[in-house]
Formats: structure tokens, sequence, C-alpha cells
């Protein structure tokens, strides 16, 4: 019912000819049917990946948009310019943009108004700090950053929102979630989009897991009942373990 996405969210690497490399590699292997496959690359690899992409069905999505169509923000990219480019998707309120670029669960959700505005489908990442999960603060953190992201975003928007969710403990560091810890916050996550909305609609949105996935556990997280798929970063970096990541989703 729900298809499942694999994104890649490759961070801060790759130059073009590296990005470029990379999609002639995965070309007709990282295309499995009934799975998603996006690639979130830096600004600078867009034009040349969307080229390159082009006969696929790979998707490629930025990292980041300024929530303002344009105006005076210097070295700010706006959802207009990527929409221009032909990106789809756009990751939003990464837990690295909160920590080093001072986004707040405010700026988020005018970020997420404004990849509507430009018919680009937000990745709206959630997710708690190891002190918060210590603390038992887990599904608080997740409610008030949820339910933020999704303010003022009308019923037929909120279904194509891909939420992704990321306990910030577990990205980077090899320490995933076990599936299941994992599963129980995404099926809560969908109980807050219920009560936001109603079931129907909780039931289309799309939810990942993010954190220390790979090619060797994507498919105990895909078993799970409310996990929808995965947004990698680490792992989806060379071509054969991004193919095995999105093989493994199926
Ligand atoms: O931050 C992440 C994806 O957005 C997860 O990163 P890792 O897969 O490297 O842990």
């Amino acid at each position: 019912m729900r298809t499942p996405i694999i994104a890649g969210n490759w961070k801060m690497f790759k130059t073009v000819p590296e990005a470029t490399d990379f999609i002639q590699e995965i070309k007709g292997k990282a295309e499995v049917e009934g799975v998603e496959s996006v690639i979130c690359a830096p600004f600078t690899n867009l034009p040349a990946l969307v080229e390159a992409v082009k006969g696929t069905s790979i998707k490629i999505g930025a990292q980041n948009l300024h929530f303002a169509e344009d105006g005076a923000y210097t070295g700010e990219i706006s959802g207009r310019m990527l929409k221009d480019l032909g990106v789809d998707y756009v990751i939003i309120g990464h837990s690295e943009r909160r920590q080093y670029f001072a986004e707040t669960d405010e700026t988020v959700n005018k970020k997420v108004h404004a990849a509507f505005r430009n018919d680009l489908t937000p990745i709206v990442c959630v997710g708690e700090k190891l002190e918060e999960r210590e603390a038992g603060q887990t599904k608080e953190v997740c409610k008030v950053q949820t339910e933020a992201a999704f303010a003022g975003l009308a019923k037929d928007q909120a279904t194509k929102v891909v939420v992704a969710y990321e306990p910030i403990w577990a990205i980077g560091t090899g320490k995933s979630s076990t599936a299941q810890d994992a599963n129980e916050v995404i099926a809560y996550i969908r109980t807050l989009i219920t009560e936001l909305y109603d079931e129907s609609t909780a039931n289309v949105v799309r939810i990942q897991y993010g954190g220390s996935v790979k090619p060797e556990n994507v498919t105990e997280y895909m078993g799970q009942s409310d996990i929808d798929g995965a947004l990698v970063g680490g792992a989806s970096l060379q071509p054969a373990s991004y193919i095995a990541l999105v093989e493994g989703a199926k």
C-alpha cells in the first residue's frame, strides 16, 4: 500500500564527476520495481544528476532549501530554483542542520510549505538526542517536531510528506536503533498523524528510519509493520552498497 522509499543522503560528499560516475554505476541496478530510489545530493551536483538520471526511475533530491521564493539571502537556494532544475525531493530539518545551522521547528515548517509551493516532496527529519532518549523523552521530542512540521498543511499535502525518523545518537555512529524500537517510534509518529488528520491520511504517509542503515540491516527494518524505507548517509556513498540497499527494500 505504501511504496517503500530508499533515499541516499550524500551530505557534503562528492564532486560533479564523482556524482555522475555513481549514477552510471547504479543505473538499471538501483531500480527495483516497487521501491522508490532517491539520491539527495549537494546543490552543486543537482543539474548534472538530474540530467544523468533521465530515462531511469531514480529521483533526485536536495538536502535543504530556503523558505522564501527569492530575496536578499546570501548563499541560500530556494524551492523555486530547485524545481527549475527538475529536482523532485528535498530533505528538511535534518538533525545536522538543526544542530549546526540553527534550524528550528518553525523554519522546518516554513520550509515544508515552501517545498509544497514548488511541487517538491519534503523528507522531514525528526528524532531525539541521546540524552533525550535516556531521559525517556523520545516520543515527546518526536511529537513536538512532527506537529510543528505538519502545521498548516492541508490533508492532501500531508499525505505526500515523507517523514524520516532519525535518532541522532544513531547517525554515523554505527549504533543503529533496533528494528523493533525504531518501529515503535515510527508507529507512534503515525498515530500523531492520525490525531492531526485521520487514519486514512496516516496510513499513506511514508515514514523512513535513518541512522546507521546498511545493506546488512536494511531488510530487518523493512520487515517492520510501520517502516517504509530508509534515509541513509554513509552506506549510500558507494554504488554497490546503495544498490544493495534498494534491493534489500523490496
Ligand atoms: O543522517 C543520516 C541520513 O540522513 C544517517 O547517516 P548514517 O546512515 O551515516 O548513519
